[in-house]
């Protein structure tokens, strides 16, 4: 499916879009710091870049989290719910959560 057509399901003029600030405090205790609970995004694709930490996570096989790495100047595609579905499952979304670092602050935009 091209781009546009996926455009025209969601009426989107070309300007669409949210920009997310995320600002993780440093936390000693992580018990007592949820970070961003798992979720999968729901929209066609998030693009997101970690300025600080490497503390996002994404769930494999039902049962592991695994650390997404930190590469300086590299963005992270997540797939969105609405793109898993209009692709009939050929782009699967991601369940992935955001924990906070124990002596450092994260930030990301997406
Ligand atoms: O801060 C992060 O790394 C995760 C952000 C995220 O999952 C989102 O904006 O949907
Ligand atoms: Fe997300």
């Amino acid at each position: 499916m091209e781009v546009s057509s996926l455009l025209g399901l969601f009426h989107c003029t070309g300007s669409e879009g949210a920009l997310q600030l995320h600002s993780y405090p440093y936390c000693m205790d992580l018990n007592r710091a949820t970070g961003l609970t798992p979720h999968v995004d729901s929209l066609l694709v998030t693009v997101l870049h970690q300025s600080t930490t490497n503390e996002l996570q994404i769930h494999r096989n039902g049962f592991v989290w695994l650390l997404v790495p930190l590469v300086f100047g590299v963005l992270v595609v997540n797939i969105g719910g609405s793109l898993h579905i209009l692709s009939n499952g050929r782009f699967p979304t991601i369940y992935h959560c955001a924990v906070p670092n124990q002596i450092r602050r994260r930030i990301s935009v997406a």
